[in-house]
């Protein structure tokens, strides 16, 4: 099991109801990994009670930080986000340094993943939060995927869209320019055709608010990776 091979990823928000039907078709469908995460109203009790529904399944499981307050144990792997088009540093390495100052002795650093976001929908809530710069220049977001992988060599660059589908000819460029660090693309996905178009460039597609929309549209963007492998 190893990130760095995912090409489909479900990201489950704990902060919103999910029947046991329908988190049984997402986890059985075949996709890669769950990822565990939000922007607001993430809390210990509702990641630990979705995380325990999520365990009942063989596959991948992911917590993605975005409060300290909100880790419980037992994931595969820990993401961590670093936003690297915010000026505020509170996002970009500020919580980070209060999190390893206090826990630095006991962390297994081998499951802990660091993510390079670049925000690019001014309007998601992540955006909002941690002060992104979404206002960018194709020459900006290469830099930043450059930034990423060649100066702080994170294994990980997010192009997150989170609500809205992105730009795919500026994922195509950023693919281009990336060569150790995996791409992940996430926002829109509500098909398997938004799925197709963002995988084609894309290491990873990461599809989220359909879940909670439109459950059969979230199972479908899964056919999208079958086609790339055959
Ligand atoms: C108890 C114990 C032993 C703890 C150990 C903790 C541990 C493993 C520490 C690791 C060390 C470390 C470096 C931790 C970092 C801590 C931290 C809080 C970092 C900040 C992360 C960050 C920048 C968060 C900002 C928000 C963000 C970018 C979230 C990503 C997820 C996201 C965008 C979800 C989409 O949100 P959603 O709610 O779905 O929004 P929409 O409305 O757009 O759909
Ligand atoms: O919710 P959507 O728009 O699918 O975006 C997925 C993910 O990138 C959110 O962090
Ligand atoms: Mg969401």
């Amino acid at each position: 099991m190893d990130f760095k091979t995912w090409q489909h990823v479900f990201k489950l928000d704990p902060a919103k109801e999910i029947t046991d039907g329908h988190l049984e078709r997402i986890c059985k469908s075949g996709t890669d990994a769950i990822l565990i995460g939000g922007s607001d109203n993430v809390t210990l009790d509702n990641v630990l009670h979705l995380t325990e529904r999520v365990q009942h399944y063989q596959l991948p499981i992911v917590l993605e930080i975005s409060t300290i307050d909100s880790v419980a144990p037992g994931f595969d792997y820990y993401f961590i986000p670093t936003v690297l088009n915010s000026d505020n540093l509170l996002w970009v390495k500020g919580l980070h340094h209060k999190a390893i100052r206090e826990y630095g002795e006991i962390l297994d650093w081998d499951e802990l993943v660091p993510e390079g976001y670049c925000i690019l929908n001014a309007d998601c809530k992540a955006a909002k939060l941690t002060d992104a710069q979404t206002d960018l220049t194709t020459e900006d977001v290469l830099a930043y995927a450059r930034l990423a992988e060649y100066f702080f060599r994170l294994p990980i660059f997010y192009m997150e869209y989170s609500g809205m589908f992105g730009d795919m000819e500026l994922v195509e460029k950023v693919k281009r320019v990336l060569v150790e660090t995996r791409l992940f693309y996430g926002g829109g996905i509500h098909s398997v055709d938004t799925a197709r178009k963002a995988l084609a460039f894309a290491d990873t597609i990461v599809v989220g608010n359909i879940i909670y929309e439109n459950i059969d549209k979230a199972i479908e963007t899964v056919e999208a990776v079958a086609e790339t492998a055959g």
